[in-house]
């Protein structure tokens, strides 16, 4: 089976390289070309540009940084719309809002083409081994046709109905986990600051009801101040930011959340915001220093 795929960030990087790993033919193009050499050299083609890429592939992925970013390789010059058409889809993996979902969705499908929506669940190293979860809604002729990628890409996929769901669900699982990456580092730090060892908080929150793998995962690394990036800060602040619409939207008081995004736009302003999103940790202790 033939794929395409926009967008050669942490995510679709890894995500070409395990399609490649089984046996899948890719057709790469990133905003930044040099970025496809990689890929190229474990058997990628390259296409110029995205049109260049849906000209090729049957199905085509977009794994793009945000809305800008998603809505720019469909709409702008060079773009999907240019050659989508009856017999071809398109399933973006970014995290957007609805509506910019729905516009790509409206986009696609005025030219006769086929839309998925399936953002996911699960960082890099997920990505790299294929499990992840995919969010996906929206056409579900074309989810049935591109179930042998979905199973490579990841263990689990949901079919969430009509277009938007995925890209909610997804908000809505991303909030939750910036409210509590900013939760466990104001523990870390109240821990230490209190006299505490924070390496046995780790070892006491392991073996509780709050025991997961975020906190197992990031913990250490977080008390070496060790940041490189699996999933980047700004795009964490970017989905607080986006569920906070949806909570606008629906009239949901979301202050836990709204404390969280203004944590991670301190982050950002510290100029943290290409480090993993664990390093939101830094921007609350220099809450404290000020404080
Ligand atoms: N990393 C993670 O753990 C996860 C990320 N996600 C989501 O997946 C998406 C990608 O994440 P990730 O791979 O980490 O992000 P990266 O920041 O590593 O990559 C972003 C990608 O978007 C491209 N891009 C940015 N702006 C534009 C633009 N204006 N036009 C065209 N291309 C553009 C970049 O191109 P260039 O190389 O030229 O800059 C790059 O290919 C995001 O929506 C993120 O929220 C979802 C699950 C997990
Ligand atoms: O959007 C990023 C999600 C990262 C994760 O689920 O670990």
């Amino acid at each position: 089976m033939e794929v395409g795929l926009l967008g050669l960030g942490i995510m679709g990087k890894a995500i070409s390289m395990n399609l490649l790993r089984n046996g899948f033919k890719v057709v790469v193009w990133n905003r930044t070309l040099s970025k496809c050499d990689e890929l190229v050299a474990h058997g990628a083609t390259v296409g110029e540009s995205p049109a260049e890429v849906v000209k090729k592939c049957k199905i085509t992925f977009g794994m793009l940084a945000d809305p800008p970013a998603a809505l720019s390789v469909v709409f702008d010059k060079g773009g999907v719309l240019e050659q989508i058409c009856p017999g071809k889809g398109y399933i973006d993996m970014s995290t957007v809002d609805p509506e910019t979902s729905a516009k790509i969705s409206e986009g696609v499908t005025s030219k006769g083409g086929v839309f998925l929506e399936a953002p996911v669940s699960g960082s890099k190293q997920p990505a790299e081994t294929g499990q992840l979860i995919i969010l996906t809604a929206g056409e579900k002729a074309l989810y049935d046709e591109a179930t042998p990628a979905l199973n490579v890409i990841g263990k689990k996929s949901f079919f969430l109905g009509q277009v938007g769901n995925g890209a909610k669900m997804k908000l809505v699982v991303n909030m939750i986990m910036g409210c509590v990456m900013n939760s466990f580092s104001e523990g870390l730090v109240l821990a230490e600051k209190s006299g505490l060892n924070p390496h046995t908080l780790l070892d006491v929150l392991d073996l509780g009801a709050v025991s997961s793998p975020l906190i197992r995962g990031k913990g250490p690394a977080m008390l070496q101040s060790n940041y490189s990036p699996s999933f980047p800060l700004k795009h964490q602040q970017k989905d607080i930011r986006l569920a906070l619409g949806l909570g606008d939207e629906n009239a949901i008081s979301m202050p836990i959340a709204a404390a969280a995004n203004e944590t991670f736009k301190k982050a950002r302003s510290l100029g943290l915001g290409d480090l993993d999103f664990s390093a939101v940790f830094e921007a609350v202790k220099d809450l404290q220093r000020l404080s």
